[in-house]
């Protein structure tokens, strides 16, 4: 493929990657859905590249005069290229990335335009080379981010842009060290591996980003099977599934794990007298309050409803009341406050500890009966389930 050829194929892949980012992710017309920043930024970014290969082709074929179209071009495909690498930023967590890009890009397309000036060819080549190389590598460094818990596909994404964007920057670099090429390396071969890399990158960019848009959305469905949204703690299916192992250790001797089942007294008023919405708050900032009286090794999970548990690993029936009563007397002494009203709640709490001939259903039945007599009880309080030798006696 000759230069003409290639640009054109970055311009044209450019903008076909722009015109289905037009329809990606825009909000339906139900109002669902809605396109994330990170997108939009990278949506422009794709726009300026297209823009700057199709001047410069267009200026290739001395449609606009070379002299106007080469550094305006350059121009364009250098920002687009930083914002790309900003998108990249953004996407990674990286919320304050204009104002590094911002100065970051007036500054290299001045340094751009002032070699141009000096000198057309070699430190033109020069410039281009290394300030799109640098931002390519600042995109992959983004990409990198994380790596110990990065995918696999992020970590090629990383590495590949990497490999490629040293590709773009070293072919600057021998222009000018060696004008007349190097051994075997042409000039003509460095300039079809920079055409080349720069078209793999325009490639790998656009799979890259709508691969890992997919596989975020995985990871949230991934996450929404076992967290419950609202109050960020495991749910019912999270709950069983830290309990299974638990419940196999108690079979063996050693220190006990006890069972907190706690639920919110009379919540339905709350939704009642002050609305759902405002109900959210306070649920989230009691569970809140409760995640502080915890140990990182104790497990929250939302069972249904307002009802909780809580797994309490290496700890007796009798220590399990002591954080019980931590947790109720927290609970009693929080005001929420929210738009219409200061709210404040108590609760209920059934202790027990796993036992050795325990099923999940038998030990959260014998939970559950014990928080019931705390409810009948008259609220605010904790109730013990009873040993299991009382259990024996009464049947
Ligand atoms: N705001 C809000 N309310 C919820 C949520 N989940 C359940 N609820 C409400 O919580 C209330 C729970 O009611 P119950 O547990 O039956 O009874 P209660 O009013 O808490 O009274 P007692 O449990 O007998 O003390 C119901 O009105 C549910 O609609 C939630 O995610 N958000």
């Amino acid at each position: 493929m000759d230069s003409t050829t290639i640009v054109l194929a970055l311009a044209l892949g450019n903008l076909a990657i722009c015109a289905a980012l037009f329809f990606f992710e825009q909000p339906r017309q139900d109002g669902a859905g809605g396109r994330p920043a990170a997108l939009t930024s990278w949506g422009w970014s794709r726009q300026m590249q297209g823009a700057g290969w199709l001047l410069l082709a267009i200026g290739g074929v001395n449609v606009v005069p070379e002299r106007l179209a080469l550094p305006v071009a350059y121009g364009l495909v250098i920002a687009g290229v930083a914002w790309e690498a900003g998108a990249l930023w953004e996407r990674a967590g990286g919320r304050h990335w204009r104002r590094i890009f911002r100065p970051a890009l007036v500054l290299a397309v001045c340094a751009f335009l002032l070699c141009y000036w000096i000198d057309e060819i070699g430190l033109r080549a020069l410039a281009a080379s290394l300030i799109l190389g640098a931002f390519y590598l600042s995109g992959a460094a983004a990409l990198a981010r994380g790596w110990a818990q990065a995918s696999m596909l992020r970590r090629f994404l990383a590495l590949a842009t990497a490999l490629l964007a040293l590709v773009v920057g070293i072919r600057g670099a021998l222009v000018l060290l060696a004008p007349s090429g190097w051994g075997w390396m042409s000039n003509e071969l460095l300039r079809q591996l920079y055409s080349s890399a720069l078209y793999l990158l325009m490639l790998l960019g656009g799979f890259g980003w709508l691969l890992l848009g997919r596989e975020d959305v995985q990871d949230q469905l991934a996450r929404l099977e076992v967290v419950d949204p609202l109050t960020d703690c495991a749910n019912r299916r999270g709950f069983f599934q830290m309990l299974a192992p638990w419940m196999s250790l108690a079979r063996r001797p050693g220190p006990p794990t006890a069972l907190v089942l706690f639920d919110l007294d009379q919540f339905k008023r709350v939704n009642d007298s002050y609305g759902h919405p405002a109900g959210d708050v306070v649920l989230r900032t009691l569970v809140e309050v409760c995640k502080r009286q915890l140990r990182d090794s104790d497990q929250l999970g939302r069972l249904v409803g307002v009802e909780f548990a809580i797994l309490l690993p290496r700890t007796s029936q009798e220590d399990a009341v002591m954080v019980a009563e931590r947790m109720r007397a927290a609970i009693a002494a929080t005001k929420v406050k929210t738009e219409r009203a200061m709210i404040s709640l108590t609760a209920s709490f059934g202790v027990t500890a796993i036992r050795a001939d325990d099923s999940s259903v038998t030990l959260l039945a014998r939970a559950d009966e014990a928080l019931r007599s705390a409810k009948a009880g008259g609220r605010d309080r904790i109730e013990l389930a009873p040993p299991a030798q009382a259990i024996l006696a009464e049947a």
